[in-house]
């Protein structure tokens, strides 16, 4: 698999404060990889890197294998990013905003502002002063001139933080769709754990400057904790001894529900419910539950 983005033991220092520690990752071509942490993690200190916007301590940095610190104008071509809240020129409309852009990059501009705005859903806010955008909207014109010269990499630090839940979606879809359909390579920090894990096929998480794990979405999915709740009316303490004498890992939660923990139940829960159900207990409920990354996270970063 082409390698797109890889940091070689990027550490930063300021005096003798350490920012960052020997962050080595890679990302492949068409992957959306998501970069997780906590404020003041790192996640942005490493992003300014890539794009080389402050130089690393010691360790290095590379897009398309080559070196960000002796980048020639060519590779930032293939790049286009977003960090922190875009600016826009307030008094111009979207459109206007955008084929300012695209003059500046040497585009066709009519054609390059009108294709970006229908990508991004922007046509009915096309005429609107950025202004009057709303955070979301002006979120997105700050997407939109990162992605209007067709970049191969796409690097978001924070994209979805002014989002509502309709605008995170479009922005999910949107990057799903250039990921797959033309393979881009999207690197993106976050905060907002469960979006991250609708969104990235592997995720890196850092803490305290630290790259402490990378796992796929796939292998997220395997480990995260999966447990069978059962709900019965009135009689929960008979249901729950009813299941330990029949073996289960059963447990009554706080919320008074019976939590089972073993895969044999989460694979049949039809199982769990014939048990209940000939002892003439009456369920009331059956759902297997997931560990939500956020958990998932926590965890990992309190060991
Ligand atoms: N110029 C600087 N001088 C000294 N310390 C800095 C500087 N820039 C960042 N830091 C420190 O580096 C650490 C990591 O900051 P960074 O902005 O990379 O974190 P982050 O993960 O992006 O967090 P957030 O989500 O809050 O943006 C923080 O403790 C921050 O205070």
């Amino acid at each position: 698999m082409q390698e797109i983005i890889r940091t070689e033991s990027l550490t930063k220092r300021y005096g003798a404060h350490s920012v960052l520690q020997d962050v080595s990752l890679n990302v492949h071509r068409g992957e959306i990889y998501g970069f997780l942490g906590l404020n003041g993690a790192g996640k942005t200190t490493t992003i300014r890197m890539l794009l080389g916007m402050i130089r690393p301590t010691s360790g290095a940095a590379y897009i398309n294998g080559r070196s960000i610190i002796e980048a020639k104008p060519d590779l930032w071509r293939q790049i286009g990013y977003m960090v922190e809240t875009p600016y826009a020129y307030p008094n111009f409309t979207v459109r206007d905003n955008l084929r300012l852009i695209a003059r500046l990059r040497g585009l066709p501009a009519k054609s390059a502002t009108e294709s970006v705005i229908e990508k991004l859903q922007l046509t009915p806010y096309a005429d609107t002063k950025a202004k009057n955008l709303s955070l979301g909207n002006a979120q997105k014109l700050g997407l939109a001139k990162a992605l209007i010269h067709n970049p191969s990499v796409l690097i978001l630090d924070e994209p979805t933080n002014a989002l509502d839940p309709a605008g995170i979606v479009q922005v999910r879809e949107l990057l799903r769709r250039l990921a797959r359909e033309e393979g881009m390579t999207v690197f993106i920090s976050s905060h907002i754990l469960e979006e991250m894990s609708k969104l990235a096929s592997r995720i890196g998480i850092i803490h305290g400057g630290t790259l402490i794990q990378e796992i796929s979405s796939q292998e997220f999915e395997q480990l995260r904790r999966k447990r069978l709740m059962v709900k019965v009316q009135d009689h929960g303490e008979t249901a729950n001894r009813l299941l330990l004498e029949a073996g289960y890992r059963a447990q009554i939660s706080a919320e008074g529900s019976i939590e089972i923990a073993d895969e044999q139940a989460i694979r049949q829960p039809e199982r769990v419910a014939r048990l209940l159900v000939d002892a003439n207990l009456s369920l009331a409920g059956l759902t297997v539950e997931e560990e939500g990354l956020e958990s998932y996270f926590l965890q990992r970063v309190s060991e």
